[in-house]
Formats: C-alpha cells, sequence, structure tokens
C-alpha cells in the first residue's frame, strides 16, 4: 500500500498534513506520534471513513482513494474492530465465526433449504475460525465465554475477529490498550507470527513503545499532522526530533 500526499482538514484544523509512506509486503509498520498528531484520522483516511482533502491511496496498483470501508474491506484492508464487537455471552469460536460476515452473506431462505454450497460455505467457514483461534493462540478457549477471557486474550479475540474479514493488509488502532508489559510482548508474537501467514502485512497504530518498538520492521513518526521521521526502530529513538516531540508533548508512553 502506498500512501501519498495525503491531507484532511477539519474547517480550520490540519488534521492530517501532506503524509507519504508505504507498507509493503512482510513489513509491520508502526504509525506513533503524540496525542492529536493525526493516527487515527490517517486510518480513517486509508480505511475509507473519511474522503481525504488532497492526497491518495494505492493498493494493488490500483488507486483506491474516496472508496467506502466495505469497498476497502473487500480489497483487504481492513482495520480491527473496537471491544464493543465482541459479543460476551458468546464463545471465542462464535465470536470469530459471527466476524466471517463477508465471505459467508447468504440469503435467508438458504439457512432453511441449505443447499450442498451452502453446506461448503459453512464448513470453509468453520475450518477458517478454527485456524484463525489456533494462529493468535487461543485455541484452548474455543468454547470459553468472551465475558471470561483475560484482557490479554480479549485483545487477541479482537484481533481474530478483524481476521475473519480476511484481511491482506491488517490495520490495527491501539490494540494493546491495558496491556501490560508481558502481555503486550505475547501479543507482540501473535502479530509476527500473522504476517506471510494470515495477513500480508501489518499498519499499526500504539502508544506503548516497548510493543513498536519490538514488533515493527519500520516506524513513521507523526506530529503536529506532518511525517516528523521514518526509518528503522533504532533509527527513530536516535533521532532527537521524535525524541523533542515525545519530551515536548503529551505522550502518554507506557512500555
Ligand atoms: N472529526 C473531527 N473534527 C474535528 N477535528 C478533528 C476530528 N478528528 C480529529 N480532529 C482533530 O485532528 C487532530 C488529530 O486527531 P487524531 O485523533 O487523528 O490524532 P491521534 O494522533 O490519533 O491522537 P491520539 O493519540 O490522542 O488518539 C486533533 O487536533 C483532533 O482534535
Amino acid at each position: 500500500m502506498q500512501v501519498s500526499g495525503l491531507s484532511k482538514s477539519f474547517g480550520g484544523i490540519h488534521a492530517v498534513k501532506d503524509i507519504s509512506f508505504s507498507v509493503q509486503q512482510g513489513e509491520i509498520v508502526g504509525l506513533i506520534g503524540p496525542n492529536g498528531a493525526g493516527k487515527t484520522t490517517c486510518f480513517n483516511l486509508i480505511t475509507g471513513f473519511y474522503a481525504p482533502t488532497a492526497g491518495t491511496v494505492h493498493f494493488d496498483q490500483q488507486d483506491v482513494t474516496g472508496d467506502k470501508p466495505y469497498g476497502m474491506a473487500r480489497r483487504g484492508i481492513v482495520r480491527s474492530f473496537q471491544k464493543t464487537n465482541i459479543l460476551k455471552s458468546l464463545s471465542v469460536f462464535e465470536n470469530v465465526l459471527t466476524g466471517h460476515y463477508i465471505e459467508a452473506r447468504q440469503p435467508v431462505w438458504k439457512t432453511f433449504f441449505p443447499t450442498a454450497q451452502v453446506r461448503r460455505t459453512e464448513a470453509s467457514v468453520r475450518d477458517s475460525a478454527a485456524r484463525i483461534i489456533h494462529t493468535i493462540g487461543l485455541s484452548r478457549h474455543m468454547n470459553t465465554p468472551a465475558s471470561q477471557l483475560s484482557c490479554g486474550e480479549l485483545r487477541l479475540l479482537e484481533v481474530a475477529l478483524a481476521l475473519a474479514a480476511k484481511p491482506r493488509i491488517l490495520m490495527l488502532d491501539e490494540p494493546a490498550a491495558g496491556l501490560n508489559s508481558h502481555e503486550a510482548r505475547l501479543f507482540g508474537e501473535v502479530l509476527r507470527k500473522l504476517v506471510g501467514d494470515l495477513v500480508e502485512s501489518i499498519l499499526i497504530v500504539e502508544h506503548n513503545m516497548g510493543l513498536i518498538m519490538s514488533v515493527s520492521d519500520r516506524v513513521v513518526v507523526m506530529h503536529f499532522g506532518e511525517k516528523l521521521a521514518e526509518g528503522t526502530p533504532a533509527q527513530v529513538q536516535k533521532d532527537l526530533k521524535v525524541v523533542e516531540a515525545y519530551l515536548g508533548g503529551s505522550a502518554k508512553e507506557k512500555s
């Protein structure tokens, strides 16, 4: 995916200004910056929730700028759902099954008179859900109600729901919120396993610097809507502009 000159203004506020970066196949790219830097707006532009004021988004050599969220998801650009999408009374398996809605959509009459094709689809959806749950390491909780999961397990279930939509590029907005450093490390290990297996690449916005720096191949740093720096985790951590932006701002760093 290539983002070029992406900009978004709300009235007089330039939330995102002329941002360009790419996410290549096989990569995990971290998007960081102090509060209000424009990260979520950037996510909303890439996933079609906002139309950009200027700039383009290319995916698979196609200009997808301005596509609606559903169209982006069908192309394989999928963002994680918030935890409110988890149905607490349903099991892990049932939750992940519900996340397969795009693939499994069928006319209602077919539910009552299932054809061989519907039965095949159902079997493949169940296989896919089981594979996702296995890959994210929740197999032992397959039949556990979501209400009984720990915070770390819930965060993984949110990722599993996004995976059910068959992303090619998985976009995670603060997926490790509330995790302690041990849980965040395990979470990072799961993300690394996903790339090249269930997804082609990951773009992640996260305030947990320990997680971002350990999991990302490249990090893009935003500040006041603009790109401040880009490089490997080691490079951006040494960048004085980045250090200053964080120390001078209201960074909620929790490594
Ligand atoms: N819908 C909107 N209307 C007006 N201003 C907005 C809107 N969305 C975001 N902004 C403004 O754009 C700027 C960037 O906000 P954004 O939420 O993208 O930052 P962020 O980097 O994701 O912050 P945080 O880390 O706190 O989530 C902020 O000044 C914010 O107030």
